[in-house]
């Protein structure tokens, strides 16, 4: 089997609990409560500036250049999204957004940089892959409903359009590139971090969905 195919067969169950999860749900339905929008806006756009540094640290440990180009392209991508989210929703959604950091961002973001400092390129590719992954599956499989709520309609559009598709298959196509080079102990590596973070993919969804709080 390819790496992606191993990869996504580890995580049908965690995809399958994200695709019922009432979040996402709400969104092609328009009952998603605007509060819980809110929350995942906000947090969205803090992950998303960890996020573009763990793509430029892909990048930066890339052995090719056209996997160097890959991933410095979404860097700067995953930026212009977190502009594009705030100047998009933000005015929508009323009074500035807030700053801080919550639980499962932080827990998700460190997780992403740990990898990517620490880990070896394959780990740090392991990593950062559901993020793109999921997001095109979910955005592709919501497209087809849309939703009645013209706010998340446009978030469903932003993730199910072909240019994110495509930006997507270009790091399936390098993850299987790698796939046929590493040994299986970095394989299963490669797995472990996968699954980690598509974990972290559902939590982020339900931190927004349960109103997340520090707890003190
Ligand atoms: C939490 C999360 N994962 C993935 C993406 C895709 O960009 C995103 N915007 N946010
Ligand atoms: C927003 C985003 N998510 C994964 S990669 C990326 C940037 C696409 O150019």
């Amino acid at each position: 089997m390819s790496l992606t195919d191993d990869l996504w067969s580890d995580i049908e169950s965690i995809y399958a609990e994200i695709l019922q999860h009432p979040f996402v749900r709400g969104l092609t339905d328009g009952t998603l409560p605007r509060p819980a929008f809110r929350h995942f806006v906000e947090q969205d756009s803090l992950y998303l500036r960890d996020y573009a540094r763990a793509l430029a640290l892909c990048g930066a440990r890339a052995p090719q250049a056209a996997a160097l180009q890959a991933f410095v392209e979404d860097a700067v991508g995953a930026l212009a999204a977190e502009q594009e989210m705030l100047a998009g929703f933000g005015a929508e959604l009323g009074e500035e957004l807030g700053q801080l950091v919550l639980p499962t961002t932080r827990a998700y973001t460190s997780h992403l940089l740990a990898v990517a400092h620490g880990g070896s390129y394959a780990e740090a590719v392991g990593a950062v892959l559901p993020c793109y992954w999921i997001y095109a599956r979910v955005g592709a499989h919501l497209l087809e409903k849309s939703s009645p709520d013209r706010l998340y309609a446009r978030w469903i559009a932003a993730y199910g359009d072909e240019a994110f598709q495509s930006v997507v298959r270009r790091v399936l196509e390098l993850t299987d590139a790698l796939g046929a080079e590493v040994s299986p102990a970095e394989r299963a590596r490669m797995r472990e971090r996968f699954v980690t973070s598509s974990r972290y993919e559902w939590m982020f969804w339900d931190a927004a969905w349960q109103g997340e709080r520090w707890p003190v």
